[in-house]
């Protein structure tokens, strides 16, 4: 998994980079401009539209003359707009990028830029150098990209955006943001989506070890970091060995809930899956998931069931006595969600008896229910994490880059999935193969890891086919891809 450090650091990780394998900063700077291009030519924009190229004085800068000799290499046709006047210091690298432009691209001043005119803009203005409010011009300048109506790409971060903290001044309104060696943190957050766009990251060679001589709690979990949670099985593996695990979900009107939990723990390598769920609607279950069996009571000894998954369309009037039964007598880690989150928050007493090291697996609504209404992420992180360390629980906020928050106090940002998955039952899947990993014997921590990727990764799947018209049972279907991309046999 990918640290992510606080935008100020990126100097000292720079430095060590620098001293450790020699190469120089100008190089580093070379690559991430590369990194952009690279995935700029990926995209296949149109080679007709002119690209203009906002650049400030600094790094960001710097990054955004190399970005455009590069792109005037590849035929594009370039112009860059100087944000700074002529008194300005560059600072030495962005000097040197600049020196090189070549002819062909024209210089402008910022406010030479004509905002009627197609084309896209990209936006390297300010990176994480941004200290203090923006001074008067830098809000121009913003307002003047903002005004156009093209595509906008920010390079590092939009411009205004501080790399750490809540927006609260002007900000570039990027459709994508190209950062380089690991996301900012704030790009992370659901109140800056408007202002981050599609997030791309640019690998420009700074080992993951590299990270470790900095102090923080938060990550960010890549594709090329879920095979290594996973378990191997050998071909004595037996359905005992993949877990017996019993979903807890369904009522009358609710019973596709329990179904897609169900479907989902199969489909992502339990051995045998149990619903409890009401007698009376026992055929729509059986029908449509032949593979689970059913159970009408809770049996007194659980200690069978290798995890229990609790809370998809179980209802909430009367099931307190359910969940604490539940929680008496069964001792290992459990996945709790939807309903029994509410059952939660009405009960808080309930809280305590929640075995340790479960799994909570609430909305952003359900999150301010059972913690207390928070006003922003940076608020509702450090709530969550105070929350996991007290109760030895582990939590994910749902969302777009879901945060999957530990009992060990490391808060990890998830990079899979799409808008696509914002439909009905999606978290009903989730709980299904958070549990299915719990019971294949995974620690809660890499039941989440590899749940809550798959999850996404099977969301994008889907969303390619399906668009808009994706559906919680699109996801199923998806999850064996998911596992054939990862390669987890
Ligand atoms: N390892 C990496 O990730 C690399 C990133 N690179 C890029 O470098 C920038 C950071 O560069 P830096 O020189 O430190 O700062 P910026 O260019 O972001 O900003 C400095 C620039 O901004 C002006 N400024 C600061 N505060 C304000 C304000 N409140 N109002 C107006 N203007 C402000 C300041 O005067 C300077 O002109 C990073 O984001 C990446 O894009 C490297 O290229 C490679 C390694
Ligand atoms: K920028």
């Amino acid at each position: 998994m990918l640290k992510i450090i606080p935008g100020w650091q990126v100097k000292l990780l720079d430095a060590n980079h620098i001293q450790t394998t020699g190469i120089s900063s100008l190089e580093l700077m070379e690559r991430a401009a590369k990194g952009f291009v690279d995935w700029w030519n990926g995209k296949g924009f149109d080679h007709s539209a002119p690209v203009n190229i906002f650049c400030g004085a600094g790094n960001n800068g710097g990054d955004g003359f190399a970005i455009a000799r590069l792109l005037d290499t590849s035929g594009f046709k370039v112009s860059v707009l100087k944000c700074f006047d002529e008194s300005a210091k560059l600072s030495s690298d962005a000097l040197v990028n600049f020196k090189l432009l070549p002819d062909g691209i024209r210089v402008m001043d910022w406010n030479e830029f004509d905002k009627s005119k197609d084309g896209i803009v990209v936006d390297a203005f300010l990176g994480v150098g941004l200290t203090g409010e923006l001074r008067s011009t830098a809000k121009a300048i913003i307002q003047k990209i903002n005004s156009f109506d093209g595509k906008v790409i920010s390079v590092d971060i939009p411009s205004g955006l501080p790399s750490d903290d809540l927006l609260s001044g002007a900000c570039v309104r990027a459709d994508f943001t190209v950062t380089f060696a690991f996301p900012k943190l704030s790009l992370l957050f659901p109140e800056h989506a408007a202002v981050t766009g599609e997030l791309i990251l640019v690998d420009i060679g700074i080992a993951d070890t590299e990270y470790d001589l900095f102090d923080s709690t938060s990550y960010y979990l890549r594709k090329e970091d879920v095979p290594f949670f996973h378990r191997k099985f050998h071909r004595f593996s037996h359905k005992g060995d993949f877990g017996k695990v019993l979903i807890v979900a369904g009522s009358e009107g609710k019973m596709g809930a329990a179904i897609l939990s169900c479907k989902a723990a199969l489909r992502s390598g339990s051995g045998l899956v149990t619903a409890l769920m009401p007698k009376s609607e026992r055929q729509i279950i059986q029908i449509a998931v032949p593979e689970a069996m059913c159970q009408f009571e809770l049996p007194t000894d659980l200690s069978r069931f290798d995890a229990i998954g609790i809370g998809p369309g179980l209802g909430v009037m009367g099931k307190s006595a359910l969940l604490e039964s539940i929680f008496h007598r069964f001792k290992n880690p459990m996945v709790i969600d939807a309903d029994a989150l509410t059952i939660l928050s009405e009960n808080p007493d309930l809280v305590h008896l929640i075995p340790k090291g479960s799994i909570l697996t609430p909305h952003l609504k359900e999150f301010d229910r059972l913690l207390g209404d928070t006003s922003n992420h940076l608020a509702r992180l450090e709530k969550a994490a105070d929350f996991c360390r007290s109760l030895e629980l582990n939590l994910l906020i749902k969302g777009a880059n879901s945060v999957i928050c530990l009992a060990d106090g490391r808060q990890v940002f998830n990079s899979s999935g799409t808008p696509y998955m914002a439909t009905g039952g999606s978290g009903d899947v989730l709980t299904g193969m958070l549990t299915s990993f719990l019971g294949q014997g995974y620690s809660s921590a890499n039941a989440m890891f590899c749940g809550v990727y798959h999850h996404g990764l099977a969301g994008e799947i889907a969303g390619e086919h399906y668009l808009r018209g994706t559906i919680a049972s699109d996801l199923i279907d998806a999850i064996p891809e998911t596992f054939v991309q990862l390669g987890i046999s």
